[in-house]
């Protein structure tokens, strides 16, 4: 939160709790209890109902209630506490000096009135910035160098006692290491934070779906649980982490500086981030903050924010404390990226080939700047796994641009309403009855392969897109309405549509009944896309394992779709770049009679069916192997490829004994270092375009001279 002093207070506000309003009195006690709920939830029992974000948001809305109503301020409220408590299953101690918690700026402006404060203040100063761990706190005193006492934070002034726990921590010393510039203090307290490592916490939670229980939330709570053990043996085997970010009652040691504290906790043995800066403008604070903000999940552990102090120790006492967080410091949180959200239904969708994947359908819900409402699910195991039921109260996370993804339920909230998710026994498209392809799949497959309107569907956006035809205007409503209209009842029928054809379809209509712009265009598009190289029309037909990569290849070496329809599995499978499995897929796919139909008219059609050949290319680099690694000014990386492709070379991926040349760009990399090894020759630039046009034999003569000493 940020310090309520410089918001706006409404002048007829009342100062005095007794003037409120009894509604507004009520609310207000009723939204502070709730919030006194969660943190016991969150900081008991280590076991939250809400999200950071929503608990946060409540503590926002209470925030707002007290500033138009200071008198609801009183000192008990949670906005003037620590938000901690403690548990009587550990023993009480009180911290030599409190412990505080940080206010909050949610965006860059609320930053900015910060500094805006602190530099009013005490003038302009430097800054440190650190990651904001999500962990918890501890509070570590030595005395005499000696570690005698662990505390949890708790409310601020108590904790719990966890020094058998914190003992066990690799990281932690038991003895502190003094140097001359740092001699080890007659008594220090040392805050820092406990952790997982984001990599041990995914093994943990690897271990516990081997041993068949279900996976924990979240590092953060299951950080504090793993602390919070009566039995330290647990602690011990789950490998905690600790990063120090704090002092407080120090005896025989005085830092000027923040910064110069972490030094001296590193002289002594403990654990410091690498991360933290000191910055002395603005505009390097602005930077840092950005930074992170991209590049939250390349920190080792789970960041929700950058924690920015001022660095002077003397600033930080005339800047002091309110009754909750330092005034010298301030938490800049990113957007949370977990979410709770009711799952309303778990449904089925078809993909292209066939496979019944469950998602899940949920309550709109605002996470990491988007708004949710779905997930996939995968498989019939994953829900299981997840151990979700519909109608539960679900965490959901969605980190940057990767899909959101339900992280599991909520069991404490669960009402007994809740149902398990059944698998469906027909398609929800074509009702055809579901079934394994083979013993042991994981996924259930609609068999109705050729018309099931899901399957069509998907074939038909895939054979339109990038990798294949790239027909533009045939999208997934233009799939639709073509199927919907009975003018194409497979892909077969694609390219047999015509002008006259489109017009029968509503989407492509305009209200006066003719064929509209969208539908002429299309009809276009769809006769340039029949001349499309042989190894899109290749992916058009949706084989399975034959994406772009297998399909240049079978293009590459068998020149025509009637030579690899006949080509046998083994033939297929010893082909450079097709392998076993391919050559199954493709024998598998021509076997189906109805396949063979799609080629046919496809090929009625006027459709590619044989590479082409440029004569005016010579065919030079027929049979050669050629590696292009690094960039090239003049040539894409794709260019470079269809040039050797076209010439009757293999443009290869990796370098080996049988490679004819290595073409190397700007920053090569290991290709470059193994044909020196391997002594293939090496071309720059200007040789690749002598071995295009003029064949190996003069490329050879102005290959690089390469060193391999
Ligand atoms: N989901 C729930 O029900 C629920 C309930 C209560 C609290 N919470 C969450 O807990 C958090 C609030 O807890 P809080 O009061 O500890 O505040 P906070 O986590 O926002 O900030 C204070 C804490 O940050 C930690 N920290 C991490 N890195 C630090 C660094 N480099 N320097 C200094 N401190 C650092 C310290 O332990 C410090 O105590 C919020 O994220 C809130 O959403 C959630
Ligand atoms: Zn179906």
């Amino acid at each position: 939160m940020t310090s309520s002093e410089e918001l706006p207070v409404d002048p007829a506000a009342a100062q005095d709790v007794a003037d409120v309003p009894p509604a507004v009195r009520e609310r207000h006690a009723a939204l502070a209890e709730e919030i006194r709920g969660h943190q016991f939830r969150y900081y008991v029992l280590d076991s939250p109902t809400i999200s950071d974000g929503e608990f946060d948001a409540l503590l926002r809305k209470l925030e707002e209630l007290e500033q138009h109503h200071p008198g609801l301020a009183t000192p008990d409220s949670p906005t003037q506490n620590v938000g901690g408590t403690f548990s009587t299953e550990f023993t009480a101690h009180d911290h030599l000096e409190r412990m505080y918690s940080l206010d909050n700026a949610f965006d860059p402006d609320e930053l900015a009135a910060w500094l805006d404060r602190v530099e009013k203040e005490v003038g302009a100063t430097e800054y440190l910035c650190e990651l904001k761990i999500d962990g918890l706190a501890v509070n570590l005193l030595y005395e005499g160098g000696r570690l005698t006492r662990a505390l949890t934070r708790g409310d601020g002034r108590t904790g719990e006692d966890v020094t058998l726990n914190v003992r066990t921590l690799d990281q932690v010393p038991d003895r502190l290491t003094g140097t001359d510039d740092y001699p080890v203090p007659e008594l220090v307290e040392v805050r820092g934070e406990v952790y997982f490592r984001v990599e041990d916490f995914t093994e943990l939670n690897a271990k516990m779906v081997e041993a068949g229980k279900p996976p924990y939330a979240n590092p953060r709570n299951t950080a504090a649980g793993s602390l919070r053990q009566k039995d330290p043996k647990i602690t011990k085997s789950r490998r905690l982490r600790l990063i120090c970010h704090g002092l407080g009652k120090r005896v025989g040691f005085e830092p000027a500086r923040q910064s110069e504290s972490y030094e001296a906790l590193a002289a002594w043995g403990l654990p410091v981030s690498p991360h933290s800066k000191v910055v002395r403008s603005v505009a390097e604070l602005t930077e840092m903050v950005d930074y992170w903000g991209e590049h939250r999940h390349d920190a080792e552990h789970e960041i929700d924010g950058v924690v920015i102090k001022v660095d002077d120790v003397v600033l930080q006492r005339r800047l002091g404390s309110t009754s909750r967080a330092p005034r010298w410091a301030i938490a800049f949180k990113y957007p949370p990226e977990e979410a709770t959200t009711t799952l309303l239904d778990i449904q089925v969708n078809v993909g292209r080939t066939g496979r019944v994947t469950p998602f899940a359908v949920m309550e709109p819900v605002k996470v990491a700047g988007s708004t949710v409402a779905m997930a996939t699910l995968h498989n019939r195991e994953e829900v299981k796994r997840k151990g979700v039921l519909i109608g539960d109260r679900v965490v959901i996370r969605k980190a940057g641009d990767v899909i959101p993804e339900v992280l599991g339920p909520v069991v404490d909230v669960r009402t007994g309403d809740e149902r398990e998710f059944v698998m469906p026994t027909h398609c929800p498209e074509c009702g055809t009855e579901l079934a394994y392809q083979k013993e042991g799949d994981v996924d259930i497959r609609c068999p109705n392969s050729r018309s099931c309107p899901a399957q069509l569907r998907e074939r038909l956006f895939h054979l339109a897109g990038r990798g294949a035809f790239d027909i533009e205007g045939l999208g997934y409503e233009a799939a639709a309405a073509l199927l919907e209209s009975g003018v194409v009842t497979d892909e077969g029928d694609i390219f047999d549509l015509d002008e006259e054809k489109l017009a029968g379809v509503e989407l492509f209509r305009t209200k006066a009944g003719e064929l509209s712009a969208n539908g002429r265009k299309l009809a276009a598009n769809l006769q340039v896309a029949k001349d499309r190289p042989l190894w899109k029309v290749i992916v058009g037909l949706s084989i399975r394992h034959v994406g772009p990569t297998a399909a240049q290849a079978l293009a590459r070496e068998f020149e025509s779709m009637e030579r690899i329809d006949q080509a046998e599995e083994e033939t297929l499978a010893g082909a450079d770049g097709v392998g076993p499995t391919i050559a199954r897929a493709v024998r598998e796919w021509f076997a189906v009679d109805w396949h063979r139909e799609v080629v046919d008219k496809w090929r009625r059609a006027g459709v590619r069916m044989a590479e082409e050949r440029d004569e005016s290319v010579p065919r030079n680099l027929e049979g050669l192997s050629i590696v292009v690694t690094g960039s090239l000014q003049r040539y894409s990386r794709d260019e470079a490829k269809e040039y050797i492709m076209a010439r009757g070379g293999k443009a290869a991926g990796s370098v080996s004994k049988k490679t004819a040349f290595v073409v190397v760009g700007d920053s090569p990399g290991s290709k470059y270092d193994k044909a020196v090894q391997l002594k293939v020759p090496v071309l720059d630039e200007d040789g690749f375009a002598v071995l295009l046009e003029r064949g190996p034999e003069a490329a050879a003569e102005v290959a690089l001279e390469t060193d391999d000493e």
